[in-house]
């Protein structure tokens, strides 16, 4: 698991009128700041990124829908640096995952539903501290056509 990233299971708390599902807790040992929340919804199949940030750590639940989030550690002083890992993440999975900043991200929708992911930022969006960078980048050796365990 690349350095830094937090995988924390979350509860769903069901009845038969449905569900309430936790996310994140300013009284979590992991929580650190609120910044702003927001949420991204993906079409199927569509994939999103390659994104990272300077600053922001991200906080990521997915609560609609199923995304395949794939992680590059971009850090070289990291013990991880140039590591990629793979999450899926649904109702069936369902964890908080919290990136910490210089990890290249980029997520899809898989599935026949568009997925919602819900991201709990540590600081309000800022696009100057983005970078983004095509899919077909080499920089990153990931192959999205690939079906990866
Ligand atoms: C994320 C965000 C975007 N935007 C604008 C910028 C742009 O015009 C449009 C689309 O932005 P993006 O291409 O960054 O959105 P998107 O491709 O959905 O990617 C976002 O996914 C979520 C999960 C994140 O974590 C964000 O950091 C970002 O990576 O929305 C805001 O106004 N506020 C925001 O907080």
């Amino acid at each position: 698991m690349i350095e830094g990233v937090l995988k924390i299971p979350l509860r769903q708390i069901k009845d038969d009128r449905g569900k309430v599902m936790h996310m994140l807790r300013a009284t979590d040992d992991h929580f650190q700041k609120f910044g702003e929340v927001y949420f991204s919804w993906i079409n199927p199949n569509v994939i999103k990124g390659w994104q990272k940030h300077l600053e922001m750590t991200l906080n990521y639940a997915v609560p609609v829908g199923k995304i395949k989030l794939v992680l590059y550690d971009d850090r070289e002083i990291s013990k991880t640096y140039k590591q990629i890992n793979e999450y899926i993440l649904n109702q069936d999975d369902y964890y908080l995952l919290s990136i910490p900043p210089h990890i290249w991200y980029g997520f899809q929708s898989i599935g026949n539903q568009a997925a919602m992911i819900v991201n709990c930022a540590t600081i309000p969006h800022d696009p100057n501290e983005v970078r983004r960078m095509d899919l077909s980048e080499k920089k990153i050796p990931y192959n999205w056509e690939i079906e990866h365990d």
